[in-house]
């Protein structure tokens, strides 16, 4: 047997039963503790970004690829909106759809998401049209909607998680690259503004619930696989752009290139 296969003999540590049932508190540490470890603020592209090491072709590929992240987050919100079973819980959801599709009046995240890909001098036609993507951005992305989409909606909730770790990375995104590029503005950039407000919105009830609905350990587990799911799927978006665009560079078939 190899050294580092497992032993199936080897005693196991016995499955986490209800008594194991980690007061909620702890419960919150042990997220936040995920989001330190796994968050994609750790990515070596996040700081090539913020730390204005990137040309505008990098930049420009990391925006016309979280379009596609943007535009499909409320697709997975109007999925999980579906599963809640109470008035109360659905308007409360509802509200992250208009947060992003806008009121026909206001514009929403997509909107604003489109003024940065237009203010990076990309053609909006070809950004929606999806035809550039990164494959593995739509599969990550994918992976999300279909997440929510098959598992309990307690992991679906708590797969948004991720949020209560964005203010601090679009913080520290908009500071740099305002500080660092010539190319973006305040104005270009503003999607960005919003979210600090909106994500600490959302990030209040969907922890409440998850801290409120998981009933024994093993939905706590499941909550806490869901945010390290979620962390993954973030972190694979900019391992296949710095793939792509940094480090060898190598663009797959079909997808821009600068
Ligand atoms: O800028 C970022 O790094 C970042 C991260 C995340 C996130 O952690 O999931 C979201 C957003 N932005 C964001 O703008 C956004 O609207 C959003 C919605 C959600 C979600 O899971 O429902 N995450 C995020």
């Amino acid at each position: 047997m190899q050294a580092d296969a497992i032993d199936a003999s080897a005693p196991r540590a016995a499955p986490a039963t209800a008594s194991d049932l980690l007061p909620p508190e702890e419960l919150e540490r042990r997220l936040r503790a995920i989001g330190e470890e796994r968050y994609h603020i750790h990515h070596p592209f996040h700081h090539l970004l913020h730390g204005g090491k990137l040309s505008k072709a990098q930049v420009q590929a990391w925006a016309l690829n979280r379009y596609y992240y943007q535009a499909s987050i409320p697709a997975k919100d109007a999925a999980v909106l579906g599963r809640l079973p109470t008035p109360e819980l659905r308007r409360e959801w509802r509200r992250r759809i208009v947060d992003h599709d806008g009121d026909g009046v206001h514009p929403g995240g997509i909107e604003r998401w489109l003024k940065l890909t237009d203010g990076l001098g990309l053609d909006r036609d070809y950004v929606v049209s999806l035809r550039g993507l990164l494959p593995a951005t739509r599969f990550a992305v994918d992976a999300y909607v279909n997440f929510v989409k098959t598992r309990s909606v307690l992991e679906a909730v708590a797969s948004s998680l991720t949020e209560m770790f964005s203010p601090a990375i679009i913080s520290q995104r908009v500071s740099g690259m305002l500080r660092n590029y010539d190319f973006v503005s305040e104005e270009t950039l503003a999607y960005f503004t919003p979210r600090l407000t909106q994500a600490p919105q959302d990030v209040e009830f969907a922890l409440g619930y998850v801290k409120r609905e998981a009933h024994t350990r093993e939905q706590q587990e499941q909550v806490m696989e869901a945010l390290r799911f979620k962390c993954d799927l973030l972190w694979a978006q900019l391992d296949a752009l710095h793939f792509a665009y940094v480090a060898p560079g190598l663009p797959p078939p079909g997808a821009w290139r600068p």
